[in-house]
């Protein structure tokens, strides 16, 4: 699916992380798992905790409860319990969606400066990119934590804008769910949605992305290489 749309405009390019650059929801669900062992709570599988991936660490363990009927009371010790959990699994099956390295280099190279925007908490981003392998990419990097509300809000977006000095229609915006999507168009920046991530089980073309794609280096058809001089 893509509109008639110039991407000539475009100056620089934020991502998603989970769903979108990286593979995380194996690890996720393991730490959640360990969480729930630890509370003797019963226990959720990976699938439904894939499904639940999306509005940051706070709003997975909220439905994790739900689904288990944890008392509230609880809450805050799962949260701590979950964090300390997720440090020893964040690398537990966790990797790189098909070209995404090649892709960001190829983007870099040809001077688009690369921002990533995630609701997962910032805590976990410097070691987990730096296993990967993708950190120096990243001129700027916001998790949760980071900024004062979580996608589908535009805050984190209008963020990147302010940091790179660009209008809305210079930076184009990649992600999975809808949150991005929404983020993105709340932001009226350009967006392009992949179809292999994490979206609620849903399909993303629901969210009516600018540009709708099945690989990650699909991205590059319709950029231009190099980057094109700002007309503003
Ligand atoms: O951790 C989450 O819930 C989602 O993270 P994302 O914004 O990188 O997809
Ligand atoms: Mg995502």
């Amino acid at each position: 699916m893509q509109k008639s749309h110039s991407l000539n405009q475009i100056q620089a390019i934020a991502f998603d992380l989970d769903g979108t650059l990286v593979d995380s929801a194996p690890g996720l669900a393991l730490a959640v798992q360990l969480m729930l062992k630890e509370l003797n709570l019963p226990t959720v599988t990976d699938e439904q905790v894939k499904n639940w991936v999306g509005n940051g660490v706070d709003v997975l363990v909220q439905r994790v409860f739900k689904q288990v009927n944890a008392p509230d009371e609880l809450f805050t010790k799962a949260r701590a319990l979950f964090d300390k959990y997720y440090d020893q699994t964040i690398d537990e099956g966790t990797k790189l969606f098909p070209h995404v390295t090649e892709t960001l280099r190829t983007l870099q190279e040809n001077g688009y400066p690369l921002a990533l925007v995630t609701n997962k908490p910032a805590q976990f981003l410097p070691s987990l990119l730096e296993s990967l392998g993708i950190k120096s990419y990243f001129s700027l990097c916001l998790g949760g934590g980071d900024v004062i509300k979580l996608k589908p809000h535009p805050a984190p977006l209008y963020q990147v804008m302010a940091t790179f000095g660009l209008y809305h229609d210079q930076l184009l915006f990649v992600g999975d769910s809808r949150n991005d999507i929404s983020a993105a168009k709340n932001a009226h920046c350009p967006t392009v949605g992949l179809s292999y991530g994490y979206n609620y089980g849903e399909s993303i073309a629901s969210s009516e992305p600018d540009f709708l794609f099945d690989r990650f280096d699909e991205i590059l058809s319709i950029l231009p290489l190099p980057r094109a001089e700002p007309t503003k």
